[in-house]
């Protein structure tokens, strides 16, 4: 199945406002916003967040910024799309860090987009909603 037909009227889809406030100087040295990790949908669109702090790791394990510049998207591959590619996509390593200076006296909005598999998209042999069950309940699903 074509990728855009996979993610037509799909209930998991999420739309997910973030706020991180700005810091208070109590924090833990080697803090961050969000640890590293992987989203576990198809593709997640990244809409230019308010300040920078996002970075995503290469295949090398290179950490690079993300722009924020506005107008920019980033699009990160998710675990489902690694599984229905074989591996050909991995998903993206991604994290948020602590900003610094004066950038830290400031909150962070972003407002990722989780697209998900319709429930009747298969990949390795199994539906999406098969695989998806077992896994976080979905408010804690990303
Ligand atoms: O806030 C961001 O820029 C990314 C958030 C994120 O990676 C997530 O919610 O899964
Ligand atoms: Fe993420």
């Amino acid at each position: 199945m074509a990728l855009p037909k996979m993610v037509v009227k799909s209930p998991e889809t999420l739309l997910r406002s973030i706020h991180y406030p700005p810091l208070t100087g109590a924090e833990e040295e080697g803090a961050v916003r969000a640890a590293a990790h992987e989203d576990i949908n198809l593709i997640t669109l990244l809409p230019a967040a308010s300040a920078p702090g996002l970075q995503v790791r290469d295949l090398k394990g290179n950490w690079h910024d993300v722009s924020c510049d506005l107008g920019a998207i980033a699009i990160n591959s998710g675990d489902m799309l690694k599984e229905a590619s074989g591996g050909y996509f991995p998903s993206t390593t991604h994290r948020v860090m602590n900003p610094r200076g004066a950038e830290a006296k400031l909150p962070r909005y972003s407002m990722p987009l989780f697209l998900h598999a319709c429930p009747e998209v298969r990949a390795l042999g199994k539906t999406y909603s098969q695989k998806l069950s077992g896994r976080a309940p979905a408010r804690n699903r990303a």
